[in-house]
């Protein structure tokens, strides 16, 4: 029996270890957060994060062999190897600022490590870091006074919100990176193998030095984010000469050199990571003297805010210039459907642009109101669960976010329930845009011929 460590209770670290211990039934799992509430909630009916799958994940692993609690020092202790999956968000302050990642939780977890230790461990990078960032934590680690060694490896995580538990469960690769060169570097890869080895298919699991490990995991989201600002730029020129963005998407993606996933064009992307690394990456260049391929990777953000700003430029445009005063309708706030996580979401820059036009916004989300409703502190936002509620009086509903929930509604009686004209803005393309304007709407999709009954003149 081990006992692994997974210090960070968050959407990587709480899922993680939860499939760790339902895998490894022999080794013990503990998890440690410095915010107790977090901990009480995994200890609770009422987990701190909605994740399908995780409910019943946790009934069955908790107590039995994952066990969550704020003891760091205990847990450190005891530990043979610890993951740590803490936060690691763009720095605010000082250099780097908007752009480095700011590694304080990152140190401060290493130097608790330290701290509590008293005899040798590996330590395992599960955050997202800078490429080269195992340096300074082996430095921090392996302090020349004591005999300790810890062996730092990067294992990144590349799952997704929504399908986190599938993601964990079959993993399209699991990557380890370490020290090959030293004996102990060796031993410490092919302990974190066996670990994985319990339920991934050994080819799935890749060996490759530190550095590798670190930039593939922002190399990963950056081509992602990529991929989505692609797309989106596509969908500016399809509504301009009306090509229709799905069939452009199917075209495109049935080449097999460039897949049909991920091509869905979007009111922009969200979520904590892709534009976090981006920047990141983007520092990263700078710092190496990389000005062109910093600018290359800038653009992708940059595109993702014009999206989102398109968007809402339309919105205005198409509602004769004013919707001061007028009723809107956020359908969806989370970042994605199937999570409630709203970090990012083009949602929360969509709100502010409504409100900086003196719109009335309404939101209405089937799991995502309680974050909505911190990242809208202060604002005039109004919050309501029930969507047939939220669009009694609406001039438009735009779509944020893919929940399936969103095509099932009754559209006649929310129609009925709209003034007119009722208009939709599809940011997600989920609806059927030729029901709809069937039934009397003026339907605007993203990259798609917009279906309005006024005449064109
Ligand atoms: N959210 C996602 O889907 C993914 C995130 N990542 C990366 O994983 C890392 C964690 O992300 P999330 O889980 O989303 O963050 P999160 O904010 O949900 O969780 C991080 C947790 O670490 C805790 N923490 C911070 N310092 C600590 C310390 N010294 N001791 C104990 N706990 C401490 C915080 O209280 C928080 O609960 C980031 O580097 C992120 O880039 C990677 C893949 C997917
Ligand atoms: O490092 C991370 O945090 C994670 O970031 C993303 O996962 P996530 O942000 O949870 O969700 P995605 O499914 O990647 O979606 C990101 C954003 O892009 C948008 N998107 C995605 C796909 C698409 O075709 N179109 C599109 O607009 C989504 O709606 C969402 O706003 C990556 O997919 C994960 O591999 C990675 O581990």
């Amino acid at each position: 029996m081990r006992n692994i460590l997974g210090i960070g209770a968050g959407y990587v670290g709480g899922p993680t270890m939860a499939v760790i211990a339902d895998q490894c039934p022999e080794h013990k799992v503990t998890v440690v957060d410095i915010n107790h509430a977090k901990i009480d909630a995994w200890n609770s009916d009422q987990l701190p994060i909605f994740e399908p799958g995780l409910d019943d994940l946790i009934q069955r692993v908790r107590g039995r062999n994952l066990f969550f609690t704020t003891d760091v020092e205990q847990a450190i202790r005891e530990a043979d190897i610890i993951f740590v999956s803490v936060n690691t968000p763009t720095k605010t302050y000082g250099e780097g600022a908007g752009l480095a990642a700011d590694l304080q939780f990152w140190e401060k977890t290493a130097r608790q490590i330290r701290e509590f230790s008293s005899e040798s461990k590996i330590v395992v990078e599960k955050s997202t870091v800078p490429v080269r960032t195992a340096v300074a934590m082996e430095r921090i680690l392996n302090d020349k006074d004591s005999d300790l060694h810890f062996d730092v490896l990067s294992c990144p995580e590349f799952l997704a919100e929504g399908t986190a538990i599938r993601d964990l469960e079959e993993p399209d690769r699991v990557l380890i990176g370490g020290r090959h060169e030293t004996e102990s570097g060796r031993a410490a890869m092919q302990t974190l193998h066996d670990i994985f080895a319990h339920w991934v298919p050994p080819e799935r699991i890749l060996h490759s030095n530190v550095w590798s490990a670190e930039l593939s995991k922002l190399a990963s989201n950056a081509f992602l984010a990529q991929r989505v600002s692609s797309i989106n730029a596509i969908s500016a020129i399809c509504e301009k000469t009306q090509a229709d963005i799905s069939e452009v998407s199917r075209a495109i993606g049935l080449d097999q050199r460039i897949g049909s996933r991920f091509l869905n064009a979007s009111v922009g992307f969200g979520g904590s990571c892709f534009k976090k690394d981006l920047l990141n990456l983007v520092y990263l260049c700078r710092f190496y003297g990389l000005e062109e391929a910093a600018e290359y990777w800038m653009w992708v953000v940059k595109f993702n805010e014009y999206q989102m700003n398109r968007f809402v430029d339309r919105i205005l445009r198409k509602m004769f210039n004013t919707i001061n005063g007028k009723r809107i309708v956020l359908f969806g706030f989370a970042f994605k459907a199937n999570t409630g996580d709203t970090r990012e979401s083009p949602a929360i820059h969509v709100t502010h642009r409504l409100l900086e036009e003196r719109a009335e916004v309404v939101i209405t989300d089937p799991r995502a109101i309680p974050n909505a409703r911190k990242d809208l502190q202060g604002c005039n936002a109004t919050f309501c669960e029930d969507p047939y509620e939220a669009v009694q009086g609406a001039h438009a509903i735009a779509v944020m976010t893919e929940w399936d929930l969103y095509r099932q509604l009754d559209y006649q009686r929310i129609y009925d329930a709209m003034e007119k004209p009722a208009f939709v803005f599809d940011g997600r393309n989920i609806l059927d845009h030729q029901g709809l304007f069937e039934m009397g709407f003026h339907v605007f999709p993203i990259g798609k011929q917009a279906l309005s009954h006024f005449s064109n003149r």
